[in-house]
């Protein structure tokens, strides 16, 4: 087996407080990974880290490209990006050319392909989509570049539910199969059925990280319930 991502005590602070303390994971390539925690738990700020968008304070994360470098790191890792720093009245289309400019790896007929399945309009305007639509083009844009790691920070919560599922059952199809997914969600049984790892991100720290085949053999219960009791005063211990 590869490993896609070894994060070796990595901790991090935001303006002197700790976001997250000694966090050890090492995810191997092909796998989709559920990461979860509450609000503030510190998962985007993980991405984030992963990205190359934020520098850790101390530890290190280690990806397929052993590199230092930011920028360098960027280019392997494809996050979904809120596109809040492009002007509202940009087109789809252009933020599609602006993309296809700064990622080499961008493949545009995967693009399309995407874009046709969800329905998505390259002459709207980034003001006029409606909160769904918006993530529906985040998840093009991120799935159309050709990475090792995709990271998706709640891909889909303002997704009305039917356009959820069809997503959700065709994201194994979009993936390229050594690449390593990331989803974080809150909406944890939906995404359950494509998850094969969940990592629970509490008290700043890893305090989860097994296969949803282990759950479920160990347990005999869905990963929801497993990850419900780990807030109900330890019912289930890892
Ligand atoms: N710009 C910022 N400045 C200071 N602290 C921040 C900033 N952004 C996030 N934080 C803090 O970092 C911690 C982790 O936030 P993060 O957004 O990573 O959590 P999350 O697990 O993604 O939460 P949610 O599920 O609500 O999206 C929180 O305590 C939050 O207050």
């Amino acid at each position: 087996m590869t490993t896609a991502l070894a994060i070796k005590q990595l901790t991090y602070k935001r303006n002197q407080k700790p976001i997250l303390t000694n966090v050890s994971l090492t995810v191997e390539a092909g796998k989709i990974v559920g990461l979860l925690g509450e609000n503030g738990a510190g998962k985007t700020t993980l991405m984030r880290l992963i990205s190359g968008l934020a520098k850790t304070n101390q530890g290190e994360i280690i990806t397929n490209q052993t590199t230092t470098n930011a920028a360098a790191k960027r280019a392997t890792v494809s996050f979904s990006d809120q596109l809040n720093w492009f002007p509202k009245q940009s087109k789809l289309q252009e933020i599609v050319a602006f993309y296809q400019h700064a990622y080499p790896d961008f493949d545009y007929e995967k693009y399309q392909e995407l874009a046709n399945f969800l329905q998505l309009d390259p002459l709207q305007k980034l003001s006029a989509l409606s909160k769904g639509t918006k993530e529906k083009f985040v998840i093009t844009l991120t799935l159309a570049r050709q990475t090792d790691i995709y990271l998706l920070d709640e891909p889909f919560s303002g997704i009305d539910s039917m356009s959820r599922k069809k997503i959700i059952n065709s994201i194994i199809q979009w993936k390229p199969e050594a690449a390593l997914m990331i989803i974080s969600d809150h909406y944890v049984s939906e995404i359950a059925p494509i998850l094969d790892d969940i990592v629970v991100i509490k008290d700043q720290t890893i305090a989860v990280h097994r296969s949803a085949d282990s759950i479920r053999e160990e347990f005999g219960i869905g990963i929801e319930a497993y990850y419900e009791g780990l807030y109900e005063g330890g019912a289930v211990n890892d």
